[in-house]
């Protein structure tokens, strides 16, 4: 878990689209916060720019006191569920949890072990073996997580 701070973040798409202006936030550790306003007001442009997927035009983002401004995404330790397309639909759900692991060259077992405690943490045990298409949209997202 972490913290994170937004001060006086700006964002500018080309010159004259300001989509988010002067936004200051404070979120706790294991704090949970929901974003709501119009559409257009800016909530996942500041979410991209939090993960990392935007450039900030001006302002300080810090997680843990760090500022991460123009930190890479995967060096943030931070992670990002997208509403749609975050699973490879060829994959099993094992496959797709474990997709990370493997990538990061860890031994089968240690993929297994840490697969099977995610599976049973986020209640998707019974699931494994199946495809994203047979999933409901909750369990879905619960397998990106
Ligand atoms: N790539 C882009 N280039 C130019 N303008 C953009 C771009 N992406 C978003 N915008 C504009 O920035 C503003 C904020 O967009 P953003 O997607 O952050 O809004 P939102 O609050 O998430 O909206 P919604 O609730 O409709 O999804 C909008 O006016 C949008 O048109």
């Amino acid at each position: 878990m972490a913290e994170l701070k937004l001060n006086n973040i700006n964002k500018y798409y080309e010159k004259d689209v300001h989509a988010v202006k002067n936004f200051d936030l404070d979120i706790g550790d294991k704090e949970f916060v929901v974003f709501v306003g119009p559409s257009g007001c800016g909530k996942s442009t500041t979410l991209r720019m939090i993960a990392g997927l935007e450039d900030i035009t001006s302002g300080d983002l810090m997680i843990d006191d760090r500022r991460v401004n123009d930190v890479p995404p995967k060096n943030r330790d931070i992670a990002m569920v997208f509403q749609n397309y975050a699973l490879y639909p060829h994959m099993s759900v094992y496959d797709n949890i474990a997709f990370g692991l493997k990538l990061r060259k860890f031994k089968k077992e240690v993929i297994k072990e840490k697969v099977e405690e995610a599976a049973k943490i986020l209640g998707l045990e019974d699931y494994l073996d199946r495809k994203p298409k047979a999933l409901s949209g909750g369990q879905r997202q619960r397998v990106a997580l």
